[in-house]
């Protein structure tokens, strides 16, 4: 675990400085390009290369179970996390859509996915079969939430061996909008209250139960704010600890990473909890609707790219969002500068 974090340092500011500064010789009104031009400069930084690559991007998408599903959490029943692995193996879910569009790399983990998945194109990197009910054990022990990490590492690693030059990170897992707003709620200090939603769709009745069924889990688990291995195993989710690891990973390698909606958000928490700099390589893809976002976004400190209404999961609206930071890399490197395409400067 330790080693995993060792040689991660921020982003490379000077090569930052030296992408704003090109961007501003480009054949456009000083700053018209607003986000764009900042975006370009980060990705400069992340990377430590003036003229950033990002293709292809790699989308790894995390499976896993919730134990917590049985306190009627979820709008849906437990068994669809596997029949979603299924559709994605078909390439029918949203995902492998915005996937294909972008031309990435594709890759589904399966890491508590709680019945056994037996297909050849889902990469196994099992820990257990679904976490726990929170409300009444620890989500997992401490050495399957580092074996969801690393293996979050260790898959992140591999899709940037061949070839990935940004992550796109999603997951699927009926029920872990509530491990993530119980985790959210513990890294956070705020009520449960604010860090809830609907997810798949729960009626306000249903929100209120999901309500003191965190309250509860929060109340008997006691989770160490200090120790976010200890938030993890106790009310955490298999997927959400790989997708930190994977994040962990390409941070090794400055390489970007587009966050994508609630729950990535939170296993972006996570990654930062377990090492600060990690922050350095995240991109927020989009804003999702689900309410406990903004708590999520705000204590990460970033702004989503994009605010399209989305509230899906899978990574759908980071790959999204890959669009717009293909943009960015390739308005850096590719328009002209005043000098060279004989523009003239602005009257003084
Ligand atoms: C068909 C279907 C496809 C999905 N793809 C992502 N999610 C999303 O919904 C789940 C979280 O919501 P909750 O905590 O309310 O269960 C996660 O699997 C998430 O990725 C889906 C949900 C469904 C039903
Ligand atoms: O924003 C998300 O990631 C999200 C929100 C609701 C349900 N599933 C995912």
């Amino acid at each position: 675990m330790l080693n995993m974090m060792e040689t991660i340092t921020g982003m490379n500011q000077e090569m930052r400085q030296v992408a704003l500064q090109h961007i501003d010789t480009l054949t456009k009104p000083l700053g018209s390009l607003g986000r764009l031009e900042e975006l370009a400069g980060d990705l400069a930084g992340m990377t430590g290369n003036a003229f950033p690559v990002v293709t292809p991007p790699g989308v790894l998408v995390f499976a896993g179970d919730h134990g917590v599903v049985e306190e009627g959490v979820s709008a849906f029943p437990q068994e669809v996390t596997a029949q979603m692995v299924l559709n994605f193996v078909h390439g029918g879910a949203a995902i492998n859509v915005f996937s294909r569009q972008i031309g990435a790399l594709f890759e589904i983990v399966n890491v508590g996915v709680a019945t056994s998945v037996t297909e050849q194109a889902v990469v196994n990197r099992h820990v257990r079969f679904g976490t726990a009910n929170m409300c009444n054990e620890n989500a997992m022990t401490r050495a399957e939430a580092e074996a969801a990490i690393t293996a979050g590492y260790e898959e992140a690693m591999s899709i940037m061996d061949r070839g990935a030059k940004c992550l796109v990170l999603g997951e699927m897992g009926i029920g872990n909008t509530t491990a993530s707003s119980a985790m959210l709620a513990v890294f956070s200090g705020m009520s449960v209250e604010k860090v809830i939603g609907i997810g798949t769709g729960i009626s306000e009745e249903q929100l209120l139960h999901k309500t003191t069924v965190i309250k509860r889990a929060l109340r008997n688990r006691m989770p160490n704010r200090k120790d976010p291995l200890d938030v993890l195993m106790k009310v955490g989710g298999l997927e959400i600890g790989a997708m930190a690891g994977a994040m962990l990973a390409a941070a090794t390698r400055r390489i970007p990473i587009i966050v994508d909606g609630f729950i990535c958000t939170v296993a972006a928490i996570l990654a930062k909890e377990l090492c600060e700099a990690t922050t350095d390589y995240m991109i927020c893809g989009h804003r999702s609707t689900e309410q406990g976002y903004e708590v999520a976004s705000a204590y990460l400190g970033k702004k989503p790219l994009l605010d399209l209404g989305l509230r899906l999961g899978e990574g759908s609206g980071a790959a999204v969002a890959f669009s717009v930071v293909h943009s960015a890399s390739l308005m850096l490197a590719e328009m002209a500068t005043f000098q060279t395409a004989s523009i003239s400067g602005k009257d003084k």
